[in-house]
């Protein structure tokens, strides 16, 4: 964003004083428009963006001075359009599901794709329905999320244990446990326990972060080869890719290869499937109308990667951090969970069942710290009428999840962290209350759902039950610094350092 800002400046002083004076602009004359802030040539609304570095919070503050549902901005090149009500959510992903059914491809975005569209920015059409439909029936299914029941509950207990281990008193650094935590559940999942380039394929996704962060000048500005070349995005994506599917390629190698070794020994030893051994499965199959090629195989499994593990691992580190803001809360979880386990020495998914407030501190976390504040951007397809607005074909959409689920028309003192909010079920992520949908909605709407509630659920009921958590030093609850930071999705800008105190001594497996 800082290197943005710079470029921008640069611009503006060079160029903007000449072009001002040619100012007109021929969209809004011609088509009503949603309302928008004010626009220069060349970079559009840009500047109106550049007061926060947080670009849900600036466009929610656009709608707010506007008083509108929906706001069209002009990012240098790039129309956009965004929805800030649950009204104007329904209208574009139920009523109009269909027609912001595509993603947009940025440039940087058209190297991701050169060797195999995923599934998360894929198209709409055969290709995008087929992927989805593999997910839904094979990847992300209650029977395949159930089948990882191990690997979960062995790395929640690996967690605990290393947490019990930390010098007593001592803070622990509760953010990068939980990320660790969840990357080595979403890799064995995916990739399997014997994946030895695992070091290697978690630098890459952390560049692959800083990569698709933000905005880039060649994004922006996409006829342009200057901007794209001063922006040097598409170089650094261009390597980035090469080297996350040549890790790929050694993942499918070891994966064939285990597979013919097992044909060969002929034993009848049945492992369970990966997701990189149900692609390979469905790919031998055959009978798709896309074939599966092994560059879609490749780029599925970076997808789910990528939209699974740091989404799962933000949304912990908010609840944690709201928990210990909040202390009754904090209480009440785990008087619920302590009452179900009877002093057990450790949380399996059994245990779960029936443990309802643990369920509620998500969706509220979720609410407040939705980590995709904007879903994923969707694209225009046919020109169409938004909320009595004109949206031309090619517009990019965002939802802004995180102005609705904050907004008071909607929530009763919608900035405090009430689970109870929740309970009797009126209100739930599954894509049908508009003012509530931190997974999206509509076709495009998130089907990792089961996959992160089981993992999230398992590990909050684990650190809550097995220990007390306490702020460092003499810091006050309220004194938390809560700011965000944008990376992928939304994550807090410092780490959460939190002090445990052994409630429950977790089992340690000899
Ligand atoms: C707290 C956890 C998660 C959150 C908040 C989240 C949120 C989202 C959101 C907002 C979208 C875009 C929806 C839209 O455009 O309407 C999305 C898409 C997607 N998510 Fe998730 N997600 C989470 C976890 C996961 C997990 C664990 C996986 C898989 C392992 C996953 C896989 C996907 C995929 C494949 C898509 C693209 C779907 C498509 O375009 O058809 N997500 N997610």
């Amino acid at each position: 964003m800082e290197q943005l800002t710079y470029y921008l400046y640069l611009f503006s002083a060079l160029i903007l004083p000449l072009l001002l004076l040619k100012f007109k602009n021929r969209d809004d004359k011609v088509l009503r428009l949603p309302p928008g802030p004010w626009r220069l040539p060349v970079i559009g609304s840009l500047h109106h963006l550049l007061r926060n570095s947080l670009p849900h919070r600036a466009m929610a503050d656009i709608a707010r001075c506007l008083d509108a549902p929906l706001i069209y901005l002009k990012l240098g090149e790039v129309p956009v359009v965004v929805a800030s009500s649950a009204a104007a959510a329904r209208e574009v992903m139920k009523t109009h599901d269909v027609t912001f059914a595509t993603r947009p491809w940025t440039p940087t975005m058209k190297v991701f794709m050169v060797d195999g569209e995923g599934l998360v920015f894929a198209r709409y059409g055969a290709l995008w329905r087929q992927l989805r439909k593999i997910s839904i029936l094979e990847l992300l299914s209650a029977r395949r999320v159930a089948s990882f029941r191990g690997v979960r509950e062995e790395e929640a207990g690996r967690l605990v244990a290393s947490v019990a281990a930390a010098p007593p008193g001592e803070a622990v650094n509760v953010s990068e446990r939980i990320a660790v935590l969840i990357t080595d559940t979403a890799v064995r999942s995916m990739i399997g326990d014997r994946f030895e380039r695992r070091e290697e394929f978690l630098e890459s996704l952390a560049e692959g972060i800083k990569i698709a962060s933000g905005f880039n000048l060649g994004d922006l500005f996409p006829s342009s080869r200057l901007a794209r070349l001063v922006g040097g995005t598409e170089r650094r994506a261009s390597e980035h890719h090469r080297r996350n599917f040549e890790l790929m390629e050694y993942a499918i190698k070891q994966h064939e290869q285990r597979r013919a070794a097992m044909a060969a020994a002929q034993d009848g030893a049945v492992e369970e499937e990966d997701l990189v051994d149900v692609l390979l499965r469905i790919q031998r199959e055959g009978g798709l109308e896309v074939p599966l090629t092994m560059g879609m195989i490749k780029a599925v499994i970076l997808d789910l990667f990528g939209a699974g593990s740091e989404t799962s691992a933000n949304t912990l580190q908010w609840a944690m951090s709201e928990l210990v803001r909040n202390p009754k809360v904090m209480q009440k979880a785990q008087a619920e969970i302590c009452e179900k386990l009877q002093g057990k020495p450790t949380v399996t998914e059994d245990d779960l069942v029936g443990l309802r407030y643990i369920k509620l501190i998500i969706k509220e976390t979720l609410r407040l710290h939705p980590v995709v504040p904007l879903l994923l951007p969707r694209e225009c397809q046919e020109s169409c009428k938004v909320m009595g607005y004109d949206v031309p074909k090619g517009t990019t959409v965002f939802v802004n999840v995180w102005a609705i689920s904050r907004d008071p028309k909607y929530w009763d003192d919608a900035t405090m962290f009430k689970p109870e909010r929740f309970e009797g079920d009126a209100v739930d992520f599954k894509g049908t209350d508009f003012e509530y949908t931190p997974f999206g909605a509509g076709r495009r709407i998130c089907p990792g759902m089961a996959f992160a509630q089981a993992s999230m659920e398992l590990v909050l009921a684990a650190l809550l039950y097995h220990f007390d958590w306490e702020l460092p030093g003499e810091m006050l609850p309220s004194e938390l610094d809560m700011t965000e930071e944008m990376g992928m999705t939304v994550r807090r800008k410092h780490d959460l350092y939190l002090r445990p105190v052994v409630r429950v001594p977790p089992h340690v497996a000899p």
